[in-house]
């Protein structure tokens, strides 16, 4: 089983001509099949873990491993940590110009796989994913997030992420702009893959909303730059009840 240890990650930016610290020692390991949630106040570092595994130049990583079976992510570029078996899907997709949502999905599979998908069977299985997340097919022919909805950037994240079948799965999750029933449909999507017990997904909560529908094994408080607490399913409901303040005491979150 894959396994993604995060070990005593340290993450920085630059800003306003300073050196700011925004993650202060993260430990975290996600195992193929497990779904982990981190939840937070705002500010405390969630989507900047979600970039620094992405390998976004803005964050520089003073110290601390991320390792995917042993071997060093931090050291891998983008591509090669696709190869690998990480997913990293981003809060801000960005727009591919003349490169249609179809040939975006079939050239991201044949990186990922080694080898280009048969052709049938592909086809079949991108019109199957389609349907299920509720999309329609003249979709597969539009530029890759070009003009895309919310809600729709939000569908073609998980169509992606149905189809790379990747070991570690990282979803920053806003639920910004998906309505209650993109919300359940995007919520399938994550949870068929996730029956699957293939892939571990680490799920970045800005909202609890999304907790309705996924149900993490696992859930940690993100609370300045690190991980305050972890727990089962039960501490997400705790948190909704009683709020972050525990967790925050003894250090304002940025
Ligand atoms: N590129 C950047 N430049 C400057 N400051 C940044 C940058 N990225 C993050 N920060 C700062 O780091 C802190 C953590 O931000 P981050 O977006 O990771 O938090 P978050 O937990 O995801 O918050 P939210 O739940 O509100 O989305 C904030 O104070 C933010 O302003």
């Amino acid at each position: 089983m894959a396994t993604l240890e995060i070990r005593d990650l340290h993450v920085s930016v630059e800003a306003d001509n300073a050196t700011k610290e925004i993650l202060k020692g993260v430990d975290l390991t996600v195992k193929q099949g497990e779904t982990h949630a981190i939840m937070g106040p705002n500010g405390s570092g969630k989507s900047t873990l979600a970039y620094s595994l992405a390998g976004h130049p803005k964050y520089t990583i003073t110290s601390g491993t991320v390792t995917l079976d042993g071997e060093d992510v931090l050291e891998m570029s983008v591509d090669e940590r696709a190869r690998a078996g990480l997913f990293l899907a981003m809060q801000y997709p960005v727009e591919i110009p003349g490169v249609s949502v179809s040939n975006f999905l079939r050239t991201s599979a044949t990186a990922v796989r080694g080898e280009a998908p048969k052709l049938r069977t592909w086809v079949k299985e991108v019109k199957e994913t389609m349907a299920q997340l509720q999309m329609d097919p003249a979709f597969a022919e539009r530029n890759v997030n070009e003009g895309f909805s919310g809600g729709e950037k939000k569908r073609h994240e998980i169509l992606q992420l149905e189809l790379l079948k990747p070991k570690i799965a990282i979803l920053d999750e806003t639920d910004s702009g998906l309505d209650v029933d993109a919300l359940k449909t995007v919520s399938e999507g994550v949870n068929r893959v996730r029956e699957t017990g293939e892939v571990g997904t680490l799920l970045i909560t800005h909202y609890t909303r999304i907790l309705k529908y996924i149900k993490p094994d696992y859930v940690h408080v993100f609370a300045n730059g690190r991980i305050a607490a972890s727990g089962g399913a039960e501490l997400a409901d705790q948190l909704e009840n009683e709020g972050y303040e525990a967790y925050t005491k003894g250090g304002a979150s940025a």
